[in-house]
């Protein structure tokens, strides 16, 4: 998949572009109701013969149009990379959401990101919009079109009569329900690094972890011990999850360590490229007396999370 960042006006030259039928949306998570557009997308590329292409945009809207700069993604681009990879998208385009772009008319937005982009099908949520202040919609995308592509709306994808929203999905990771959250997901949700050298603590309370450096847009859950499974290279393992500030140690500390204890596993990984799958929250962190007390917990969790992984299916 070729990854295209594009600021407006772009360079590009429609007829250098192939036919493309392109799925477009913010997409933070690619969660179920993501998937069903996407999909939808590349099975009509394949149809007709064309390019499949999702268009996006970075930052979210909201840090130009709210001033929220600390916006954190479900999945950072290089998350969003890798799934919409492997759903066999052809071409990432990432348009940069600035103020001359907020400012756009919905006509002028169409006629360069959609038209001049080779777009001869749209694929989108029903409640997609587009141009200054949202006023392009998907009932209105027809009288925009100057008959070059025709497109396609994709209802509200809902479970248990409520719709999948990326802002569920936060909700849910606020409270650190990442079980519920991988539902509306369709998959696990990941965070991936590169293994960094922690406090060197670990490997002398008999625990050593692996600490991830994992990206600072990246939203996490709620801080707290998790059931997870770590892939290194192509191997995946079990692993005991610790994020948050390890109060037994450390008084304050901004950043939060995100570390994990890989079952049954005695290598080095400083430099490697893991990805962490969150699976099940198992407990808050809490503030020891003393190291024993912090091991006897651990041990603790060990068994919760050898029974969790050995009981799914
Ligand atoms: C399963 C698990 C549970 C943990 N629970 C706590 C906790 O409740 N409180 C705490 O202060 N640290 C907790 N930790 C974090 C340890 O303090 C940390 O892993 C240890 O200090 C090693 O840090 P290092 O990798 O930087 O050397 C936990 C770690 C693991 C793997
Ligand atoms: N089972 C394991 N789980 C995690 N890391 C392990 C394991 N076995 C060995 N290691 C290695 O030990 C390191 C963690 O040891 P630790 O004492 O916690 O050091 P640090 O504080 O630098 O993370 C990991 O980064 C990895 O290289």
């Amino acid at each position: 998949m070729k990854t295209i960042k594009l600021t407006y006006p772009h360079e590009l030259s429609r007829e250098q572009l192939p036919e493309t039928v392109a799925a477009i949306g913010f997409f933070d998570g690619i969660h179920r109701g993501h998937q069903t557009v996407i999909k939808q997308a590349v099975t009509e590329a394949k149809h007709h013969n064309m390019e499949s292409a999702v268009i996006t945009f970075y930052p979210h809207p909201s840090v130009v149009l709210k001033n929220n700069h600390q916006v954190k993604y479900i999945t950072p681009l290089r998350e969003k990379q890798e799934i919409l990879e492997e759903m066999e998208v052809d071409r990432l385009y990432l348009i940069t959401f600035d103020k001359e772009l907020s400012a756009l008319s919905p006509q002028d937005f169409i006629d360069h990101f959609i038209i001049g982009l080779h777009i001869k099908h749209v694929v989108a949520g029903f409640d997609f919009s587009y141009g200054h202040k949202g006023k392009g919609n998907m009932e209105v995308i027809g009288e925009h079109s100057r008959g070059e592509f025709s497109h396609s709306i994709v209802e509200k994808v809902s479970l248990h009569n409520e719709k999948i929203s990326s802002t569920k999905i936060r909700n849910l990771l606020e409270i650190g329900d990442v079980e519920q959250a991988n539902v509306l997901l369709g998959r696990q949700l990941t965070t991936s690094g590169i293994v960094i050298e922690g406090d060197k603590r670990g490997r002398k309370i008999g625990y050593p972890t692996a600490n991830i450096n994992y990206d600072e847009d990246a939203l996490l859950p709620k801080p707290g011990i998790y059931a997870v499974r770590v892939t290194i290279g192509d191997t995946t393992y079990d692993g005991l999850g610790s994020l948050g500030i390890n109060p037994t140690f450390t008084a304050d500390r901004k950043d939060l360590s995100l570390e994990v204890n890989i079952l049954d596993y005695h290598n080095h990984l400083y430099g490697e490229e893991l990805i962490l799958e969150w699976y099940k929250f198992v407990r808050d962190e809490e503030k020891f007396d003393n190291v024993e007390k912090l091991i006897e917990k651990i041990k603790e969790d060990e068994s919760i999370i050898r029974e969790y992984f050995s009981n799914l299916v």
